[in-house]
């Protein structure tokens, strides 16, 4: 049988070329971050960390030739690595992996990024307003502003993250509207739904149940119209909540509780869920909690290794800087750019939150921050393939919709580690968010504030120094 792989290669700025030896360097500190750490956090089955393969220099560069057409403009500003030859070779995730299926089986892919999906708990954080609206949603004001995308999205990551169905029916049903960089659906391996790159976007629902319609009613029973499209997204989304709800895996860390559930708020503010409760009359929003044994949940607990905020956080990195400024040679001995082993593993599990003052603590919390931000900025990937009742066996995933049923599977995509250089940028991005935020929205939805910015046009609201 054929096998169906999926080959990554490293990209770089063109004027920053690495050698042969550093492209496998770096290749394998991805497969180990993946191999030691990640599928820890994560579970054995979710995580695909791939294996390294030479390819002869000839196929590399010819099939550098024919995907460069398809990049999209926006990504073109690094160039894939044609002259080592090395890349990662990973599982076809697009297909459902528990079993081998036969080549001509169709293929329904979707592709999630969900961000943050908690409210900083953090002493730390000097500005109220993140204690109650989430980083996501005050993100979608600066970036329409800045002209990343045309629209809002109503899409709130503590609605999708609360377990709730209804939530996460809201969730699900924004991201469709507004899919953004956070939702793409693929059909045996294509993109039918979503952004191919920040100007092409493709939302059309009619246009997306033409293609589902054949996944969940096979034998043509459905009228088409508005009623037949809205009943295959409702269709849709229901599959989506359920595989995202089931559990398929358990893991290393799957007890560490980062954050006790009572502590932080389980909504924010600004999501239009929350807002419709309380034009509702309803003040109290469910979060039935996610099932411990879910990609969602682990996901949420690695992001929650971010305990003390990026205000908190901060200071410690500064520490660890100066330290290395004193003594450069320890950048390899405090394991900075891995390796990645079970050493570092190790050291991520202690929570405490205690500071002692030494750099051992500044660099655990550096760490675990890292960790945090890539369990951020992860995609989740959902792969679904019509199966027949008699093909269902113990070992196989199945999700049953009305009228058909998917085997299926759950990974998570793009956990490469943050480089600890990007902190200060998170910093000063945590600022422009934040002070974006309190100038031009919740000034506006507040009277008072309003007047206040109207009366004193000097008023700038710098929370840090950047
Ligand atoms: O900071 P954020 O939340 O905007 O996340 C960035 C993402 O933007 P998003 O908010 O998802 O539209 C951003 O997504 P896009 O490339 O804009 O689609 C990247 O994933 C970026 O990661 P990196 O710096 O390229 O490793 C992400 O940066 P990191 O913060 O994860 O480093
Ligand atoms: N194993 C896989 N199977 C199927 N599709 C994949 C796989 N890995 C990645 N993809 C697809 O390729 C996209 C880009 O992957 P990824 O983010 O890991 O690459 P990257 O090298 O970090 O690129 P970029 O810098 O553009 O994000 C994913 O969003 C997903 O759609």
């Amino acid at each position: 049988m054929k096998r169906c792989v999926v080959l990554r290669f490293l990209k770089s700025p063109p004027n920053q070329t690495k050698t042969s030896q550093e492209i496998l360097h770096h290749l394998q500190n991805i497969v180990d971050f993946g191999k030691h750490v990640m599928k820890q956090f994560f579970g054995e089955n979710y995580v695909h960390h791939g294996e390294i393969i030479q390819l002869p220099l000839d196929f590399v560069r010819q099939l550098c030739l024919k995907i460069q057409p398809e990049r999209p403009e926006c990504r073109c500003d690094k160039d894939m690595d044609t002259l080592s030859g090395f890349a990662m070779c990973l599982p076809n995730l697009t297909r459902p992996q528990s079993y081998r299926l036969a080549e001509h089986r169709p293929l329904l892919c979707i592709e999630i990024k969900p961000k943050c999906g908690f409210i900083p708990f953090s002493s730390h954080v000097s500005q109220e307003i993140k204690h109650k609206v989430c980083r996501y949603c005050m993100h979608q004001h600066l970036k329409v502003a800045n002209g990343k995308w045309k629209r809002p999205s109503k899409y709130c990551p503590l609605d999708l993250f609360s377990g709730n169905k209804q939530r996460m029916h809201f969730a699900l049903k924004s991201l469709l509207q507004e899919a953004q960089n956070n939702l793409k659906i693929f059909k045996n391996g294509e993109l039918i739904y979503g952004c191919k790159d920040d100007q092409d976007c493709v939302s059309d629902w009619n246009e997306l149940a033409r293609h589902l319609k054949p996944f969940f009613f096979p034998s043509n029973g459905l009228v088409s119209g508005p009623h037949c499209t809205r009943t295959i997204v409702k269709e849709l989304i229901q599959v989506i909540t359920m595989t995202l709800l089931s559990s398929t895996d358990t893991c290393r860390a799957g007890d560490m509780k980062t954050v006790p559930v009572s502590q932080g708020r389980s909504y924010c503010e600004a999501s239009a869920f929350n807002k419709e409760l309380v034009r509702n009359g309803k003040h109290k929003l469910e979060s039935s909690g996610l099932p411990r044994g879910c990609l969602l949940y682990k996901t949420l607990q690695a992001q929650m290794l971010d305990m003390l905020d990026i205000e908190g956080l901060y200071p410690l990195y500064s520490r660890v800087e100066q330290y290395l400024e004193e003594f450069p040679e320890e950048r390899s001995t405090l394991q900075i750019d891995g390796p990645y082993n079970e050493a570092f593993y190790e050291k991520l599990l202690d929570l405490s939150t205690e500071d002692d003052g030494t750099v051992a603590f500044a660099l655990t919390k550096v760490q675990q921050y890292r960790i945090a931000m890539t369990a951020k900025d992860c995609s989740i990937m959902i792969a679904l393939s019509p199966c027949l009742q008699d093909e269902c066996s113990e070992q196989r995933s199945v999700v049953l919709a009305s009228k058909s049923r998917f085997t299926f599977s759950v990974s998570v995509l793009d956990l490469d580690l943050k480089p600890y250089e990007s902190i200060p940028h998170q910093y000063k991005l945590d600022g422009e968010i934040v002070n974006y935020y309190l100038k031009n929205v919740q000034a506006k939805d507040d009277p008072v504030m309003s007047n206040l910015f109207k009366e004193n046009e000097d008023c700038t609201l710098v929370l840090h120094k950047v």
